[in-house]
């Protein structure tokens, strides 16, 4: 069968499964099997594809079909530039997430101008995801990866090694800040924050390959912030910074958890698609002395 021609066939099939973006999926799933870029299709689309890829790529098409997104079937995504390896453990990092990458960016800059070695905390690293694109572009941290997932924490180290920031990085199994010692700059987190009697009406994608423990926040979806306000005060340096990824229906709520904790609210940062998605906090006490 020649490239072209195995394109529109997967495409077809998808389409017909009702996956929504059909035409993505196939074209990514094809290319990215064989090696081949975008360009390649128009290019070379009259090459003929051996038997052996043509059942590679049936087996990834019946997993899709399963409604395994497109990534995971790969086993890996970019995510800022970086590549990230993907794992059962690992929640697959969401392009909203980017969003918190980006808004703590001059933040962190302003810090390692004034702090030297300073350090960042990402709590439920998943994939390392946070962590790993501040690292690369604040090349002055170091942080720490923590997650109760196991699993999740082998594929961060992996993916640390895997963009050359293996030495910066270093991975913790705890329960959010319960074996955590010592003092960070910046603390972040993107926890789990979806009301546990929502998970069952999510996206097959979601409910059935993203970990449970990623997604679920408990009955009110608030659980992991509440823990993570009342315990970052001990781990927090003066003049430091909390910033965490929250639904786009939750700004009141977090607020004023983090308020009820000491914090003020440093500022909102809304997603591509316009919901609220980030908000940082600084402590009371350190409002003049920050960003
Ligand atoms: C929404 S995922 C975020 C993953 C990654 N930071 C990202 O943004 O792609 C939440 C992460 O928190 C971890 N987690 C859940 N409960 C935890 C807990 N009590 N302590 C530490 N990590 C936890 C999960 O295993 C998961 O990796």
């Amino acid at each position: 069968m020649r490239l072209a021609q195995l394109v529109a066939q997967c495409k077809a099939r998808l389409a017909e499964a009702g996956i929504a973006d059909a035409a993505f999926d196939a074209r990514m799933l094809v290319l990215s099997l064989l090696g081949l870029e975008t360009k390649d299709l128009l290019i070379k689309g009259d090459q003929e594809i051996a038997a052996a890829d043509v059942a590679r790529i049936e087996g990834a098409i019946r997993r899709r079909l399963a409604r395994e997104p497109v990534h995971r079937i790969l086993g890996e995504r970019e995510f800022r530039n970086l590549r990230l390896k993907l794992s059962p453990g690992t929640l697959e990092p969401r392009p909203d997430t980017e969003v918190l990458v980006e808004a703590l960016l001059p933040l962190g800059q302003e810090i390692a101008q004034r702090v030297s070695s300073p350090r960042l905390l990402d709590l439920g690293t998943g994939t390392g995801a946070i962590a790993l694109a501040l690292l690369h572009e604040l090349p002055q941290f170091t942080g720490l990866g923590v997650d109760i997932s196991t699993d999740a924490l082998e594929t961060a180290k992996v993916n640390a090694d895997l963009n050359g920031m293996g030495q910066r990085f270093t991975t913790l199994e705890s329960w959010w800040f319960e074996h955590v010692t010592g003092r960070f700059d910046i603390i972040v987190s993107n926890p789990p924050y979806i009301e546990t009697g929502v998970i069952p009406q999510l996206e097959p994608e979601v409910r059935m390959f993203d970990p449970h423990l990623a997604l679920d926040g408990g009955k009110d979806g608030l659980d992991a912030y509440r823990n993570i306000a009342s315990a970052a005060g001990d781990h927090l340096e003066h003049g430091g910074i909390i910033a965490v990824e929250i639904g786009y229906d939750q700004k009141q709520t977090v607020t004023a958890i983090f308020i009820s904790c000491g914090y003020t609210l440093e500022c909102a940062v809304r997603d591509y698609g316009g919901n609220d998605r980030v908000l940082v906090f600084v402590r009371k006490s350190d409002d003049s002395a920050t960003v």
